[in-house]
């Protein structure tokens, strides 16, 4: 009923047991707790994973979701309150990717919190002790996907959820080629974010590689998002240099440019640094390279400030307006800010809900632009095909076929996303899309292929009907007629 009540009410419901609200839950969740949900497994249990995991009841878990909840969505180090994470998440998994709960594992790896305040709470339900880091935590996380492998299968799909910025490229990179792994908030916000874009192009009139993307913030959701962009212009025919030319990212320090005097510019950031003066705020970056497309996912509350959404509109007909940071607290501004300050003229998206807004007399629905497209169609193509690595390549056709069940009548009144109404059936068209092209690519495991690869995944999507227990003559009469 609880299923039947999302899929049924997916607009109404999502935002209580996803975010916005999911966040709020995790800042509150020793309060509220009322029972376990999910598994709890702490660094103090090395050495015994394996026969923590055999504790779980359920024999045929096919996905998991984890986190170590140290950067929980905006909200930063929440440490095992990031449960709710994991649990939000593949609730999501079964009411829009179709996935039978009884298959879903949430996992909380703790290894302890650096939240002062949730080190002194007496309610707190985590380990009471700052984080373990170094070789400890690294063989504490290979001990895990070892143990998952060991009891669920080599099949059994791991995602990786709101991890600190460092350690979510590194197990990325580490793991991807040895399990079926991939990381939601670099890969799965890409993808939700490209498919946004994808789908303005039909609005501004322009290709891909006519546009220019400034990124407030240099971290997981903004380096995916950057590369995965990339990768589509070199499909386009861009080459890699003039695809990543095309990507400026601003961070804590200013512009990524090449020898910066404050530094700071290591790792992947590096791909992106310019040949440029130094530039210190994003409000000059702005100006300095009028973009057409503006990105923020560093939950930076109010970082789009009414003087850069006005020169967005200046210098665009259509300026994109992403404002990806969650929850709603951390928004980079409100859709109202955005629509105001451009006369309405740009295309915008959050990460979190807002509602529609009134402009001129003509409504305005601001689209979604979560991870939440994106992940439970993957997970289902994975599952149901046994991809045993996933590509990036995945995500770009997961973005695509997203953008292209945008309608032009959800173009006309701003939404670059279909409705969430239809996320169930988005999540369907996407997985078929990867079913096909991982058995083309063979990179599927599960054989005979099917022949009808969207029947296959139909068949396999959990239902919610269920048995009505009033016989088919009894009719319901209005009291009065009795
Ligand atoms: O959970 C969400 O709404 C999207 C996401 O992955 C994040 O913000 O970390
Ligand atoms: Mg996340």
């Amino acid at each position: 009923m609880f299923y039947r009540c999302l899929v049924e009410h997916t607009e109404e419901m999502m935002p209580i047991v996803y975010t916005p609200t999911v966040g709020k839950a995790c800042q509150l969740y020793g309060t509220i707790y009322r029972k376990p949900r999910g598994l709890f497994l702490s660094i103090n249990d090395r050495g015994h994973l394996y026969e923590m995991i055999c504790n779980w009841p359920e024999i045929d878990v096919k996905a998991i979701v984890a986190t170590d909840g140290e950067r929980i969505l905006g909200l930063g180090d929440l440490g095992a309150y990031g449960m709710g994470i994991p649990v939000g998440k593949l609730s999501l998994y079964t009411a829009l990717g179709g996935i039978p709960p009884e298959q879903l594992l949430p996992v909380m790896l703790d290894v302890g919190t650096n939240n002062e305040a949730l080190l002194n709470d007496p309610l707190y339900i985590g380990l009471r002790q700052k984080r373990a880091t170094g070789q400890v935590y690294d063989d504490f996380i290979d001990e895990f996907m070892e143990a998952v492998r060991r009891r669920y299968g080599q099949d059994t799909l791991i995602q990786f959820e709101d991890f600190g910025n460092h350690n979510a490229f590194r197990f990325l990179e580490k793991y991807r080629d040895k399990f079926c792994m991939f990381n939601d908030d670099i890969q799965g916000t890409a993808s939700v974010a490209a498919a946004g874009v994808f789908a303005s192009l039909k609005i501004t009139g322009k290709k891909l590689r006519d546009n220019v993307f400034l990124f407030q913030g240099a971290g997981e959701a903004n380096l995916g998002i950057a590369t995965l962009l990339s990768l589509a212009m070199q499909e386009e025919g861009a080459t890699k240099e003039e695809a990543d030319s095309k990507m400026w990212l601003v961070d804590s320090k200013g512009l990524l440019v090449k020898d910066r005097p404050k530094g700071g510019i290591t790792g992947h950031k590096a791909v992106f640094a310019k040949e440029h003066a130094p530039v210190e705020t994003l409000e000059e970056a702005v100006k300095t390279i009028k973009p057409t497309a503006i990105i923020g996912a560093a939950a930076v509350p109010h970082a789009f400030t009414e003087g850069i959404i006005r020169d967005m509109a200046a210098f665009n007909e259509r300026p994109i307006i992403f404002a990806l940071s969650n929850p709603t607290s951390m928004s980079e501004c409100s859709a109202e800010e955005a629509y105001n300050f451009s006369e309405a003229r740009c295309v915008f998206a959050s990460g979190s809900p807002f509602d529609p807004v009134v402009y001129n007399g003509k409504t305005l629905y601001p689209g979604q632009g979560n991870n939440a497209y994106i992940f439970p169609g993957v997970a289902l193509a994975a599952i149901t095909c046994g991809i045993r690595h996933i590509s990036e390549k995945v995500f770009l056709t997961a973005a695509q076929t997203l953008a292209g069940l945008v309608t032009e009548e959800n173009l006309s009144n701003g939404r670059v996303y279909p409705p969430l109404q239809t996320i169930r059936e988005c999540s369907i068209q996407i997985a078929t899309s990867i079913a096909e092209e991982v058995y083309r690519d063979k990179q599927a495991s599960y054989y005979p292929e099917p022949e009808d690869k969207m029947e296959f995944i139909r068949d396999y999507v959990y239902s919610t009907d269920y048995e009505c227990f009033v016989p088919e003559t009894w009719q319901w009469k209005k009291p009065e007629e009795k």
